[in-house]
């Protein structure tokens, strides 16, 4: 990768400096110089920046980026670029009805659109809460030009009593012990607010970090970036050279396509396996994967990622927060562990520059009680099982967080390890399930597998983190604390439930989970991967063919284009549409006037 600055023409000098058409230049550039800009430096032959803000009032686990973007400016700048920061739509998990995913593939949209629509030569593209990320990739995977990407980073860790207190797992935590009446409301309250101490996104190894772990993971943040917490000087560091690093990029032309290989998704699926990351990253890798246009398949996660060992103690697979992991050396500490076990491909490039085998040389664990190595790890196989079956065609369960306790009851029948009988008892959404759960006529009891539909990305719309499910307040004063559970959503990644999520597909277009009834036998065999209602083939027919899909309520109008073009989870939950627009990388838009 040649390093020269010279003779380069950049595309925004199609805009601001093209000699055909001096009445387009003309307005192109007027409006401009009425900010921060001069006539001399936008028609200067400098790369221009644009800086994707996904941080608002709105969007709180981004807001760092607010008071990042000096920084981030300032390198641009000292590298010889010229700085635009631009706004993204808000997406915030926590705050967004029905459901943040939803707005991925706006936001997805709105990203490509500028990118494509403007005078940019290179992007960095802020990440943090969960959806941010990969909307991001996937906008700078579409227009393919030079991108990388910078996150708020964790927020500080929270405490309660003494104890860790764990964005998203103490809320679950939490409202266990406030079912079995251990705990009241104003207790519930203060111990869940305990864990958003500072400015960041979650603490714990949630979907953001795991997002985050794995844009560094395929190579395109620079390395040491995601685990950095939000109020630390280094983050301000790392925005400084992140600014610095994407002009040099642009002058490169390194572009998510040399990055995004099917090499650099296998990293990042062995990086998730090792960090017990979130059920959320295969849809959001297999969305970047397709529209970056790399083969890669829901079942590769198993293959590629099952017998990989939990390298990281954090919550909620383990026990600390994000000040620890990033004292112990963060994502590059745990691929320098996994590079020494010959588990990555080193050859891959990244936006250093270099390939991650280099970037990696002399990282290891600096604290083997929050990263282990991998001969000494946490578990082994902490990667997800793919799991089939009439239900569905493929649907994941991530194993490093299934308890001891859960294992023994539900797993480990002498001599039939893995394979469980059940009643099945369905829910229809979120609320059927919260109105019926403690309802008597239910029996529910430890042989039972809870299941939710209607809940993917058609039927919620967006599909929503409900499968995690609590089992009835009789069973968890008992000290139940979890039975199995299944469905068409997704959950919290900072959720310790043994799942089956992401089933795919999804009930609403006829998946095999919309012909389930109460009270079925279902049986899960996690050692053939299957999932099967035990229902004679004559009944289940019967049922398939009494089926009529719901009718669908859209409250906006993205609602009802989403549900149009929107795909199933195990496919990325992508518009489908978008992902053939690899057509268009490398060529301009037309003049406006
Ligand atoms: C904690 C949340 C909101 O559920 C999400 O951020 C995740 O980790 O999946």
């Amino acid at each position: 990768m040649g390093n020269t600055r010279a003779n380069k023409r950049f595309r925004s000098q199609e805009w601001f400096d093209n000699p055909n058409n001096p009445g387009m230049t003309a307005l192109y550039i007027e409006r401009y110089l009425n900010q921060e800009y001069t006539r001399e430096e936008l028609q200067s032959a400098r790369p221009i920046i644009g800086i994707a803000q996904t941080g608002s009032d709105l969007a709180p686990c981004n807001k760092i980026h607010v008071f990042l973007m000096d920084r981030i400016k300032a390198g641009i700048r000292d590298a010889g670029g010229i700085p635009m920061e631009f706004p993204v739509h808000p997406i915030q998990e926590t705050g967004k009805r029905p459901t943040a995913a939803l707005d991925r593939n706006l936001a997805y949209l709105g990203l490509v659109e500028v990118l494509h629509g403007y005078p940019l030569d290179g992007v960095v593209l802020t990440t943090g809460c969960d959806k941010t990320t990969p909307a991001m990739l996937m906008g700078a995977a579409t227009v393919d030009i030079p991108a990388i990407t910078l996150n708020g980073g964790p927020m500080l860790d929270g405490w309660w009593k003494g104890k860790r207190a764990g964005s998203g797992t103490v809320v679950w935590e939490s409202r266990r012990l406030l079912s079995e009446g251990k705990i009241d409301y104003d207790e519930f309250m203060s111990r869940v607010c305990a864990s958003a101490p500072s400015l960041g996104h979650c603490n714990t190894m949630g979907t953001a970090s795991t997002m985050n772990a794995m844009a560094e993971a395929l190579g395109m943040s620079l390395t040491g970036c995601s685990a950095i917490p939000a109020p630390f000087r280094e983050r301000m560091n790392m925005a400084y050279l992140t600014g610095k690093r994407i002009v040099d990029m642009v002058y490169e032309d390194l572009k998510p396509s040399d990055i995004l290989t099917r090499e650099a998704f296998e990293n990042a699926i062995v990086v998730n396996s090792a960090i017990g990351g979130s059920t959320n990253a295969p849809p959001h890798l297999q969305a970047i994967a397709r529209h970056i246009g790399v083969e890669l398949d829901v079942t590769d996660w198993q293959k590629v990622g099952f017998d990989v060992p939990l390298l990281v103690n954090m919550q909620p697979a383990g026990e600390y927060l994000g000040e620890s992991f990033f004292h112990a050396g963060g994502v590059p500490a745990v691929m320098g562990e996994l590079k020494r076990a010959g588990r990555l491909h080193e050859n891959c490039m990244t936006v250093t520059g270099q390939k991650m085998g280099q970037n990696l040389i002399g990282w290891e664990s600096r604290d083997h009680a929050v990263i282990k190595t991998y001969a000494e790890p946490l578990r082994p196989n902490a990667g997800f099982l793919v799991l089939s079956g009439n239900l569905f065609d493929s649907a994941l369960m991530k194993t490093s967080v299934i308890s001891a306790d859960f294992r023994s009851r539900f797993l480990s029948d002498p001599g039939h390890e893995g394979v469980h009988e059940a009643r099945a008892i369905v829910f229809e959404g979120p609320e059927d399930y919260h109105e019926r759960i403690n309802d008597p006529a239910l029996a529910i009891d430890e042989n039972c597998i809870l299941f939710i539909r209607n809940v993917g990305c058609v039927g919620y719309p967006g599909s929503a983190e409900v499968v995690n499910m609590q089992p009835p307040d009789a069973l968890l004063k008992q000290g139940i604390n979890h039975l199995p559970t299944v469905g068409d959503g997704r959950q919290s990644g900072t959720s310790e439930s043994p799942s089956i999520l992401n089933a795919s597909p999804e009930s609403v277009v006829g998946g095999g989970l919309a012909y389930l009834q109460t009270g079925d036998r279902v049986r899960l065999d996690l050692n053939a991967g299957t999932l099967n209602a035990l229902v004679e083939d004559a009944e289940w027919q019967a049922r398939k063919d009494a089926w009529t899909p719901p009718v669908l309520e859209c409250q906006t109008p993205w609602e009802e284009i989403y549900r149009k073009e929107v795909g199933q989870l195990a496919q990325g939950g992508c518009l489908e549409l978008a992902t053939a627009y690899q057509k268009t990388r490398q060529t301009l838009p037309r003049d406006n006037h």
